[in-house]
């Protein structure tokens, strides 16, 4: 296979935000679903509105342990205390089956329906009691510590839109409105290979030059993490037949296909190149660093991504660009907007101006004050800085130099997967 003579011409160069609205605007979600037992949900993006079949809460319950009263009955200026009688008792799951008439109380526990004809809760904490009597001091408000019926969700609004993934929260809104089985889109088939000569599975003893093959586990786990099915096709040599092979069956297979190696201008990279001939590809030149060649295409149905083979230049691109790219194809809508926080440098540094620059960082917390230092050795290959830090620190094109002082922006990790 020939290659074309390696291109560093300015405008072979995308931005790291064009790159990503370029991939964004080409991807429309996967058809087809099924319905799964809401313990199976989590990850899980709803394929239609959860509407609220009941009203939640279903009933008006007590805020507070105290007591259910009549309004009416209390002092609302500066007066004397209230005398009540106590007539019985509401509990979570027990309520009062009686009416509350002038001058009693019922004592109520948090969570307890609120009596008939009573109206207020007034704490435990403010209140004396004596036998069956309680005092209650003048000046309470009508309607304190209630809870009403239908204020979080009212029975035939929509409680969770279609689109949205579910999480732990999710979860537990379906479970409160007693519902047991959720439609949600079908799971997106993500194939994925290494490619290199170089590459060895964990196992096998390395032959001189050989080594372990990484980038395979770091993208299983990050797409493992995202709910996707995965096949992974293992370890591809440097040979365009076998690239072609394995190329065909994933995208015979899959939604989306990810391989990492390959897809710079070496004598053996040949995955622009096969894309492009098997189905179309842009390739880019992105203004990133680490992440600077990427491949962008398709063969037939499936989206491919061709991810530069330096394992943290592997990472970077898959969360940069991928992880976005696969929520849109599994209908996340909206997408979640990129969490960067400002926070103070504690490092210096100088880099060219011209490329984004992600660098691997730990959070420190410095007080109420947000600080960021280096997680270590920055080179694109070394995974022992990734696995150090706990969030990006973004460098933008223009920016030349980082102070100690500086405010930088960071990405935290637990925003990206
Ligand atoms: N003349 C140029 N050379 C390079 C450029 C360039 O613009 N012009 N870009 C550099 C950048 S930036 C990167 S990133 C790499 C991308 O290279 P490839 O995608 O072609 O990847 P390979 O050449 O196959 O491998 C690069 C490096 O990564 C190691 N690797 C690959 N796969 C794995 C894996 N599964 N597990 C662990 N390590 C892996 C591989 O052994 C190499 O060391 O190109 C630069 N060159
Ligand atoms: O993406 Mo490359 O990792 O800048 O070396
Ligand atoms: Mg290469």
């Amino acid at each position: 296979m020939t290659h074309p003579p390696p291109s560093s011409t300015a405008q072979d160069v995308l931005k790291a935000a064009d790159a990503r609205r370029l991939i964004l605007d080409s991807l429309s979600p996967v058809t087809g679903g099924e319905r799964v037992e809401l313990h199976a949900a989590l990850g899980r993006v709803l394929a239609q509105d959860v509407i609220a079949p009941l009203d939640v809460p279903m009933h008006d319950n007590s805020a507070m342990d105290g007591y259910a009263v009549r309004a009416e009955d209390l002092d609302s200026g500066a007066g004397s205390e209230t005398r009540l009688k106590v007539v019985g008792s509401a509990l979570a799951g027990h309520p009062f089956a009686g009416r509350l008439r002038p001058g009693e109380a019922v004592r109520i526990m948090t969570g307890a329906v609120i009596p008939d004809g009573a109206d207020t809760v007034v704490m435990q904490e403010i209140v004396r009691r004596e036998d069956d009597r309680i005092f209650i001091p003048a000046g309470q408000q009508k309607g304190r510590n209630l809870r009403r019926a239908g204020e979080d969700l009212a029975a035939g609004s929509v409680a969770l839109p279609a689109g949205r993934r579910c999480g732990p929260a999710e979860l537990g809104l379906i479970a409160s409105l007693g519902i047991g089985e959720v439609a949600v889109r079908r799971r997106l088939r993500v194939a994925f290979f290494s490619t290199g000569d170089e590459l060895t599975p964990i196992g096998q003893p390395l032959k001189p030059g050989a080594i372990h093959d990484s980038n395979r586990h770091t993208l299983a786990g990050a797409l493992a993490r995202l709910g996707c099915e995965l096949l992974d096709l293992g370890i591809v040599p440097d040979r365009p037949t076998a690239l072609e092979a394995a190329f065909a069956e994933a995208a015979g297979t899959a939604d989306v296909v990810i391989t990492s190696g390959g897809v710079s201008v070496g004598d053996a990279d040949f995955i622009r190149e096969l894309m492009a001939r098997m189905g179309e590809v842009s390739f880019w030149k992105l203004a990133i660093k680490p992440g600077r060649p990427m491949a962008f295409g398709r063969i037939g149905d499936a989206v491919l991504f061709g991810l530069p083979g330096n394992p943290v230049a592997t990472m970077v691109s898959f969360y940069q660009f991928v992880q976005d790219a696969l929520l849109s194809l599994m209908g996340v809508t909206p997408l979640p907007p990129a969490a960067r926080f400002a926070a103070r440098a504690d490092f210096a540094l100088r880099k060219p101006a011209g490329r984004v620059e992600y660098l691997r960082g730990r959070l420190l917390r410095d007080g109420a004050a947000l600080g960021v230092t280096l997680a270590g050795a920055q080179g694109s290959g070394m995974l022992h800085s990734m696995s150090e830090a706990d969030c990006f620190i973004v460098l933008p094109e223009d920016c030349t130099s980082v102070q100690a002082g500086d405010t930088v922006f960071i990405q935290p990790f637990h925003g990206l997967v």
